[in-house]
């Protein structure tokens, strides 16, 4: 699927967003945290490539989707709006997504991320720019060190849902349709905005699952040398 990528867009004034930074939420710690974005549409292979950065180069993989779901399964008070919501392919409110994500690196005693699925909107970007790191520099805002995209056609990324046999409550024809319809009008918008500042790393995600990863290789090979 060629995106707008290149087209020139105007984005969005970001949302005033409420100080999601609770003291007992920070990030204390003698190393700056490394966080890369992985994004794409529904299908894209998100997952997947995730799954073997993860083996190859030490990162943490957070899917926000999967911390969602995570979060239903608990019985927790948000479960149901958050249930409804994924059935209808819609985006759970920042602060719900955020507290997760934060939580999950928190207990994950690790300083590298890879942040799947998230931001999804712009709502979602703007609140994530309240996240702070207390050390080792204080009060600093972690900026992704880049957006990686895995850029697949619609067609492509239909027929990897309907044949993924996850159980997944919104892999069915009519939620994907919504889900590709949010993507193109609220999470291309973000992919469009760090591409503007030249933060994004295209990948054809369309090939074979080896061939996107030689791929990803390629855009991960400096931290090779930092893998234990
Ligand atoms: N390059 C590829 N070629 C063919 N199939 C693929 C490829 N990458 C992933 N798949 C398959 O497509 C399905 C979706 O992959 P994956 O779950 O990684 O996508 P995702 O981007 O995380 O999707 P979602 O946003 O719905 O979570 C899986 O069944 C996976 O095995
Ligand atoms: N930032 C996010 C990410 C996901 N969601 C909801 O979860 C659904 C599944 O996400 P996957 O990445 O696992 O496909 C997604 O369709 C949204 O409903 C969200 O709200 N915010
Ligand atoms: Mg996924």
């Amino acid at each position: 699927m060629g995106t707008m990528l290149d087209a020139t867009v105007d984005v969005p004034v970001p949302v005033e967003t409420s100080k999601l930074q609770d003291a007992d939420e920070s990030f204390p710690g003698d190393k700056k945290i490394t966080v890369v974005f992985v994004l794409g549409g529904p299908g894209s292979g998100k997952g997947t490539q995730c799954a073997n950065i993860v083996q190859h180069f030490g990162f943490t993989h957070l899917s926000a989707g999967d911390l969602l779901r995570a979060e239903i399964k608990s019985g927790s008070e948000n479960g149901t709006m958050i249930q409804n919501m994924i059935k209808e392919g819609k985006i759970v409110p920042s602060e719900v997504t955020i507290k997760l994500l934060q939580r999950a690196m928190r207990e994950s005693g690790n300083d590298k991320f890879l942040i799947d699925g998230f931001p999804r909107n712009e709502e979602n970007r703007a609140a994530f720019e309240e996240v702070i790191q207390t050390s080792p520099v204080p009060q600093t805002k972690i900026e992704p060190e880049f957006v990686l995209f895995f850029d697949c056609s619609e067609e492509e990324m239909q027929q990897r849902i309907l044949g993924r046999n996850q159980g997944r409550e919104d892999d069915n024809i009519e939620t994907i349709r919504k889900r590709f319809k949010v993507f193109m009008e609220s999470s291309l918008p973000v992919i469009e905005y760090y591409n503007s500042k030249g933060k994004v790393r295209k990948i054809d995600a369309g090939k074979p699952i080896e061939e996107v990863f030689e791929d990803v290789k390629e855009i991960f090979s400096p931290y090779s040398a930092q893998v234990a």
